[in-house]
């Protein structure tokens, strides 16, 4: 095993050298894979709420940023926090990040590798038609101390120039079910 590094390093290596964008009017061309997932590009942000069977009803703020550099992908980083009937912010809640992926040759159909901090894989595949796109798992992976998630269904679409989605889970014994729904203005790109 290699533990000396030094021949490897000659020189400062400058920043990360190419641009990444979820503004349509700057940076790269977009891939031409992704016009159909073209609406959904840009940062968004809104409210949503939640709820589950072993869980209270709550609200939440949430933050999307869908990113290209020019590759045939998508980078996805969402995070969302708590907030209170006048909208205060009571804690960081769930965060995931993830990327979308066409299938090359068809149109209509695209790929979602999501992950949690939580412990948790999700890998999506789904469909794109218009400004809807509904995924479903096709495997969920979890580390050994992760809840037991088991499945998930989400449907994304653009209303009124806004980004709504609602996604169900099936975990801990219960059913495909809803777990959050949110409408999220468009704030970038
Ligand atoms: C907008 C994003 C989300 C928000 C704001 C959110 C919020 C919550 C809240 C407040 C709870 C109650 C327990 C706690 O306070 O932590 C909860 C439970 C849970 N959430 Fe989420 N969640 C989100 C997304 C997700 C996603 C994407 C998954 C799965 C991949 C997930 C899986 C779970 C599970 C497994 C539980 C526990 C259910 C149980 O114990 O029966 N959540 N969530």
């Amino acid at each position: 095993m290699v533990t000396d590094f030094s021949e490897y390093f000659d020189g400062k290596v400058e920043a990360y050298p190419y641009e990444e964008t979820h503004d349509l009017r700057t940076g790269p061309d977009l891939n031409q894979a992704l016009l159909p997932l073209l609406p959904f590009v840009g940062v968004w942000r809104g409210k949503g709420h939640g709820s589950y069977p072993s869980v209270p009803e709550f609200h939440y703020g949430q933050e999307i940023r869908v990113s290209h550099d020019g590759r045939p992908f998508l980078f996805y980083e969402s995070r969302t926090w708590l907030i209170d009937a006048t909208g205060k912010p009571v804690r960081p809640a769930a965060r995931e990040a993830g990327f979308f992926r066409p299938v090359a040759d068809k149109p209509d159909e695209v790929e979602l590798l999501l992950t949690h901090p939580t412990g948790i894989l999700e890998l999506y595949v789904g469909r794109v038609k218009g400004v809807q796109m509904e995924l479903v798992t096709d495997a969920v992976v979890r580390t050994p101390t992760a809840k037991e998630v088991t499945a998930g269904h989400r449907l994304y679409g653009i209303v009124d120039r806004d980004l709504a989605y609602v996604a169900e889970m099936a975990a801990e014994g219960h059913p495909l079910q809803s777990h959050l729904s949110a409408k999220l203005e468009r704030v970038g790109g």
